[in-house]
């Protein structure tokens, strides 16, 4: 798939980022282009890795000059820079803007004129009916790329996207605070227990990337089938893994949070194609006339519901644990835990 090829990873040094390069320096690729702005990442990661087909470019998505200078001869681009902390953009919604919308618009711009084949842009369950300043930000970044989709041949250029949501364990998110929390014999922090969130690991956001790359059409915006779980069993699977019984505090919902996420609306999950482990969410090919489209009326999928973590697959408390021990995180902290009793 790769061989040969030179990709660029846009916010190539974050975890997701991370991960997808990990996967393709497995392949025959010729250069993998890591694009970000942070030097001490980039140079963190050099020293990591230190192999010759690893490229770091020091840039901003919100300076085109600099999208233009890494992207010189790039066939494949993997745009995941975004600014995603929910509680940072509800204070900075333009700063959201600037890197979300128009980041994206310049990624696509940059790639159109330097010729890459294809273009797979990032999204998050927070974009569908979004709620905060950082899901308004990324839902008007699908907009910006199934539009822009249009304007370009598919065989120049074929831009799509994905749509995933939270990844587990990543830096900050709730796990490692609760396993931070069990450790210290601190109470369990739980904004509200009956919140649900889709249960994804950083292996399974990459396939999904890689399942667009080989399946997406132009504007397509494709999504990973994923159970979910309470916040309450997540913390009881973490309590139990971890052979605790620490108490359990509630502390009530933080700025901009939902209850549930969703990953397909319900208007997207009328449209959408089944695909086993995955929807496919196609751009919407009517031009602006929409006289024509009229008279053909609603097909009557009115009654059809949006795919969120509240009706997906409900993980119970074994499951969760299975879906835990698989992560490299949770068997570090068990290791260290264990090894010292
Ligand atoms: O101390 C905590 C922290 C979180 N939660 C709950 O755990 C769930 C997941 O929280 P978290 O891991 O923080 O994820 P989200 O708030 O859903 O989103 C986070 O993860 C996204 C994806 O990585 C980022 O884009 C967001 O900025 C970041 O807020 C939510 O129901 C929270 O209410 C708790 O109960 N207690």
């Amino acid at each position: 798939m790769f061989t040969n090829k030179t990709l660029l990873i846009t916010g190539g040094t974050g975890s997701f980022g991370n991960a997808v390069m990990k996967r393709f320096l497995t392949t025959d690729v010729k250069e993998i282009r890591i694009f970000s702005r942070d030097e001490k990442k980039q140079n963190d990661m050099r020293s990591q890795f230190q192999n010759e087909k690893l490229k770091f470019y020091i840039g901003d998505v919100r300076d085109i000059a600099s999208l233009h200078d890494a992207m010189s001869e790039v066939d494949y681009v993997f745009h995941a820079a975004a600014l995603k902390q929910v509680p940072s953009c509800e204070f900075y919604p333009m700063e959201a803007v600037k890197t979300n919308v128009l980041g994206t618009e310049n990624v696509l711009n940059a790639s159109i004129r330097n010729g890459v084949k294809k273009v797979i842009c990032l999204s998050t369950d927070k974009a569908a009916y979004p709620i905060n300043a950082m899901g308004i930000s990324k839902a008007m970044m699908e907009k910006v790329f199934v539009a822009k989709s249009k304007t370009i041949s598919a065989d120049k250029t074929l831009i799509c996207g994905t749509r995933y949501g939270n990844v587990m364990a990543s830096r900050g998110s709730v796990i490692p605070i609760l396993v931070e929390q069990i450790k210290a014999g601190k109470p369990l922090t739980l904004t509200d227990p009956s919140m649900t969130r889709f249960l994804m690991n950083l292996e399974e956001a990459v396939e999904l990337v890689l399942f667009a790359f080989k399946h997406a059409k132009a504007g397509d915006i494709m999504v990973q089938k994923s159970p979910s779980s309470t916040i309450r069993d997540l913390a009881q699977a973490l309590l139990e893994l971890f052979d605790a019984s620490n108490e359990i505090r509630e502390i009530g919902t933080r700025h901009g949070e939902k209850l549930y996420e969703t990953l397909l609306t319900r208007e997207e999950h009328k449209v959408a194609v089944d695909l086993k482990g995955y929807y496919q969410i196609p751009a919407d090919n009517r031009d602006l006339n929409y006289e024509k489209y009229y008279s053909l009326g609603d097909d009557g999928g009115s009654f059809t519901s949006e795919y969120n973590s509240n009706n997906t697959k409900r993980l119970t408390v074994n499951e969760i644990k299975e879906k835990l021990l698989v992560l490299p995180y949770i068997q570090s902290e068990l290791e260290s835990l264990f090894s010292m009793h």
